[in-house]
């Protein structure tokens, strides 16, 4: 007689239908998608936090990532225009208000612009987004279609490459503090603030998609969207590491010397 098969992605059920992985399978699954695809297994990321970035190599990374700053809230204003449940709206919205912020005191997007000074660069010209790369703005531009057009549960299992985040931003923080003259608490305020943000994110995607995605053909397209936002962020650093490392600057991307704070300019 068969027995149904063991591993559970493929377990029959009598019904003849293949059945869910148990929640802790699936959570499994998911950290694993990190542990092999997340951006922090890239070698630029080995190449900042271990001090071998030219001055240039990081203002081409401060600009380009500005296309992802920038986008991060458009994508969750994307996700909230399709939620119809309040109380899911109240919890997603502080997402726009960490990176926007206040009037005052500003948010995220601010605390990029910060670092943006720090390394020299005019944060005008880098919040013009004038210097950044097509083969960055395609990558984030993608995401926030996604988001956009998705499930619901697929647009929320994207954002969990957050899962992952805190581990880098330590990282980074760490890494730019020891090998760079211009990291001190206020270029770096980003990414400390997101060590305390992120967690409440994290909590909650995670959860909402282990209880949403209660079908297997809905966990295998909740673990693709994870997937394909491991994909979004390493096309970035691919682009980066093709335009400023090996110095294949494409048309119209920025050039060192161009959007430099007036001070470090000499002008
Ligand atoms: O520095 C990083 O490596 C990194 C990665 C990610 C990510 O994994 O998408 C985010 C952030 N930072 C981040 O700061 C952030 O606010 C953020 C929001 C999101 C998202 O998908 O909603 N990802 C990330």
């Amino acid at each position: 007689m068969t027995q149904p098969a063991a591993s559970a992605p493929f377990a029959e059920h009598p019904s003849g239908r293949a059945q869910p992985q148990p929640r802790s399978e699936f959570e499994a699954r998911l950290r694993q998608i990190g542990a092999e695809r997340y951006h922090d297994l890239h070698p630029f990321h080995a190449r900042l936090h271990g001090g071998q970035c030219s001055p240039d190599e990081v203002r081409a990374w401060v600009i380009n990532r500005w296309q992802y700053q920038s986008r991060i809230p458009m994508k969750d204003a994307a996700f909230l225009s399709r939620v119809e449940d309040p109380q899911l709206r109240r919890i997603w919205r502080s997402r726009i208000e960490d990176h926007d912020g206040g009037v005052d005191e500003g948010g995220g997007i601010r605390r990029w612009l910060a670092l943006a000074q720090a390394v020299g660069l005019d944060p005008d010209y880098v919040a013009s987004g004038k210097g950044v790369m097509a083969a960055t703005r395609f990558a984030v531009d993608a995401y926030v279609r996604f988001v956009r057009d998705m499930p619901l549960l697929d647009a929320v299992a994207a954002s969990l490459t957050e899962m992952f985040a805190p581990k880098i931003h330590a990282q980074r923080i760490e890494g730019l503090l020891q090998h760079y003259d211009f990291a001190d608490d206020t270029s770096l305020s980003y990414f400390k603030r997101r060590l305390s943000e992120a967690p409440k994110d994290v909590a909650f995607g995670l959860n909402y998609v282990l209880d949403h995605a209660d079908t297997l053909e809905k966990q295998d397209a909740a673990a693709a969207a994870l997937s394909f936002k491991t994909d979004v962020l390493w096309a970035q650093l691919d682009a980066l590491w093709n335009g400023y490392v090996e110095g294949n600057t494409p048309p119209g991307a920025w050039r060192p010397g161009e959007g430099m704070a007036r001070a470090q300019a000499g002008a």
